[in-house]
């Protein structure tokens, strides 16, 4: 039987992406649509300007989109994907919590909470777990999981399979981040065509933490951060999608280019409907992978790497992830696949 889901914020860029991987989703059935007061009582084709290179789901199109509010939504819904700007998500997120729901966010409100748990299931599922301390602490029925920014999720695969097998010690990246990462009217034509933008407000300070949180380790009652120093510097360019990443890593163990490499091509998906057989793609071509060719890997899924060097301390290589899908929509989702698995829900 399939699981009943809600998706707060459906008329966003993320939301709309989420509207169409749940569409065809065999665990998941679209039952209610929230956005802001200026959508509810509109038909979600009335109301999102749909921009996504896919028709929209006639299905879906119908249905009226409701506030943002738990009392809009049927109690017969077992899981609510977020996708709202922060600042709302901190308010409401947390009142769906307390009626109940369980929420799979998108959202940063929340991630470094020390009792919420911030999931990539092939990095580190065992921290679902936390939702146990959530819940005594808070008194909640319902419970909150986030995934993480989406130039974080990007190069932390990658450096999980480092860390598994040489250690890391410190982190330094440098980013090249896709237009489509602040919205749709993020960033306007006249600020970025022809240039590059080196400043995305927070961003470092959320890889430079979310990555320490996603490899710490979690002992039943509190996730350790771990002890890597990771440095960030983050830049939009005119790109729609894919975030692009140079990575430098030090690691305790000697590595070589062709280690690393090895290392990260042996890391497989996990039992999960979104998450591909292969999650982390090496590329030989030394001008791979670039957002234009290479975002789409694995459905948009899958993290791609190449570039590999070594250097004093360790290693360099370049990453790619396709953000509103593996950094975003699909990350959501894949935690709630994690939540149904996991028997949360
Ligand atoms: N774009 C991306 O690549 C990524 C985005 N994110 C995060 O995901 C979240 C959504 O981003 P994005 O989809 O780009 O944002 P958008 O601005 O495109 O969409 C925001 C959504 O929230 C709704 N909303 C806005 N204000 C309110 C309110 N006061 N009450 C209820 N609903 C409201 C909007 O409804 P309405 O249409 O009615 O205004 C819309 O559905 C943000 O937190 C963002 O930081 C995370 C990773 C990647
Ligand atoms: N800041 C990211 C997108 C984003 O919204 O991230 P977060 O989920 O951490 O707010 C970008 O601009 O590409």
């Amino acid at each position: 039987m399939s699981v009943r889901v809600g998706v707060l914020g459906a008329t966003g860029a993320v939301g709309q992406r989420l509207i169409q991987l749940l569409d065809p989703h065999p665990e998941f059935e679209i039952a209610a649509l929230t956005a802001s007061e200026s959508s509810a009582g509109k038909t979600y084709r009335e109301a999102a300007k749909w921009r996504v290179d896919a028709p929209i789901p006639t299905d879906v199109a119908e249905i009226e989109v409701g506030a943002t509010k738990p009392e809009a939504v049927p109690d017969d819904v077992d899981l609510i994907f977020s996708s709202l700007p922060s600042s709302v998500g901190q308010q409401v997120e947390p009142e769906f919590c307390e009626a109940g729901y369980v929420v799979s966010s998108n959202s940063s409100n929340g991630r470094m909470d020390e009792d919420v748990p911030l999931t990539i299931p092939e990095v580190n599922a065992d921290h679902v777990d936390l939702i146990e301390v959530q819940r005594d602490e808070r008194g909640w029925d319902g419970a909150l999981l986030k995934n993480p920014n989406c130039s974080t999720i990007t190069m932390v695969p990658a450096l999980e399979a480092l860390d598994r097998a040489f250690d890391l010690t410190d982190v330094r990246v440098s980013t090249l981040q896709a237009v489509s990462g602040a919205g749709y009217s993020g960033v306007s034509s006249m600020e970025i065509i022809d240039n590059a933008i080196p400043h995305i407000g927070g961003e470092e300070q959320k890889m430079e933490t979310e990555s320490r949180k996603l490899l710490g380790s979690f002992d039943g009652a509190e996730v350790q951060l771990h002890d890597m120093d990771v440095a960030a510097s983050c830049n939009r360019i005119p790109t729609l999608d894919g975030h692009l990443e140079n990575v430098w890593a030090d690691t305790a163990e000697d590595v070589s280019a062709e280690d690393a490499a090895e290392a990260m091509e042996a890391v497989t998906g996990v039992d999960l409907h979104s998450s591909p057989d292969q999650l982390i793609k090496v590329f030989e071509e030394p001008d791979r992978p670039q957002p234009r060719l290479d975002r789409n890997t694995e459905g948009g899924m899958g993290v791609a790497v190449g570039g590999f060097r070594e250097t004093t301390d360790g290693v360099q290589f370049n990453c790619l992830a396709h953000n509103t899908m593996r950094g975003a929509a699909g990350a959501s989702i894949l935690n709630g696949e994690l939540l149904n698995k996991r028997g949360y829900l």
